[in-house]
């Protein structure tokens, strides 16, 4: 999908994501409130916050889907975007083929889509109806759709969320093959600390309108869980998002110190 609408404007090779004292409001609520974020080409943003605090606010401005952004700070994207979401939202009247090169041109094009089903593990599933398919399966194919279009940045809202954890668990480990292989930059709207230290290279995190706290990922890929530094790192992260490593929930400091209730 094209991402033009709204006040977006294209980023350069150097940058694929620039956004600049980003402001959305809500009526009297600013959801996002001089927010600063950028992404590298081919880097993997993981973004933590709290329920409401304006993730998935965010991901449709970088997406041109709110066209309320235009004349805030400054906000640009690639030309190629896509966009994953919780739901896989198929066309339950479509093959899989069909959804997947759903608007795509030329003559390559049902090769293409046959080569992604192939990539995501459905091969000889082209002409199966979405009904046939398990939820993983599914959003394995609303995968397959979105990197159809080789996109420079992919967005993904909370995309295994609905999944069993073993089922996440294998769609981490495929997310993580093809975008090594595509190499897009992604940005992962994500409730799951865990989720977000097995999968980026960056963890940042949304709170009050800013980004509070923009921590790098060194973790030896691909068995990043357990030992001290992956500790420290999942501690961290907690406690920006209120939460000690035990789970009990803290408050933050006004000033965004953390304080164990
Ligand atoms: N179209 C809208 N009209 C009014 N308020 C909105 C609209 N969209 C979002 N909001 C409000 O903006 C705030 C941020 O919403 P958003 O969906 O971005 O949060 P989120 O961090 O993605 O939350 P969650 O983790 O629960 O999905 C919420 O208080 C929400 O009610």
């Amino acid at each position: 999908m094209a991402a033009h609408a709204g006040g977006l404007t294209a980023t350069g090779d150097r940058t694929a994501v620039r956004v600049e004292n980003l402001v959305r409001s809500f009526g009297d609520r600013r959801v996002l409130d001089g927010l600063d974020l950028s992404i590298a080409p081919g880097e993997f943003v993981a973004l933590l916050g709290r329920s409401g605090s304006g993730k998935s606010t965010l991901l449709r401005a970088l997406a041109g889907l709110d066209h309320e952004v235009a004349g805030s700070g400054g906000l640009s994207a690639p030309d190629h975007v896509s966009v994953v979401f919780q739901d896989a939202r198929l066309l339950p009247w479509k093959r899989l083929l069909d959804n997947v090169v759903l608007g795509l041109s030329g003559p390559l094009a049902a090769d293409r889509g046959r080569d992604a089903l192939a990539e995501v593990g459905l091969a000889g599933r082209e002409r199966a109806w979405p009904v046939e398919l398990s939820g993983g399966e599914q959003q394995r194919v609303a995968l397959a759709r979105s990197l159809v279009r080789e996109p420079r940045l992919l967005l993904a809202d909370e995309p295994f969320g609905a999944l069993d954890a073993l089922t996440r668990s294998r769609m981490h480990a495929l997310l993580r093959r093809l975008c090594e292989r595509h190499r897009p930059a992604v940005l992962l709207v994500t409730h799951d600390v865990d989720e977000a230290v097995a999968l980026a290279d960056r963890v940042v995190v949304l709170d009050r309108g800013r980004i509070s706290a923009d921590l790098p990922v060194r973790l030896p890929a691909p068995h990043r869980h357990g030992g001290a530094a992956y500790e420290a790192l999942r501690g961290r992260l907690l406690a920006r998002l209120g939460v000690d490593a035990a789970g009990r929930a803290e408050d933050i400091d006004s000033d965004g110190q953390e304080k164990t209730a």
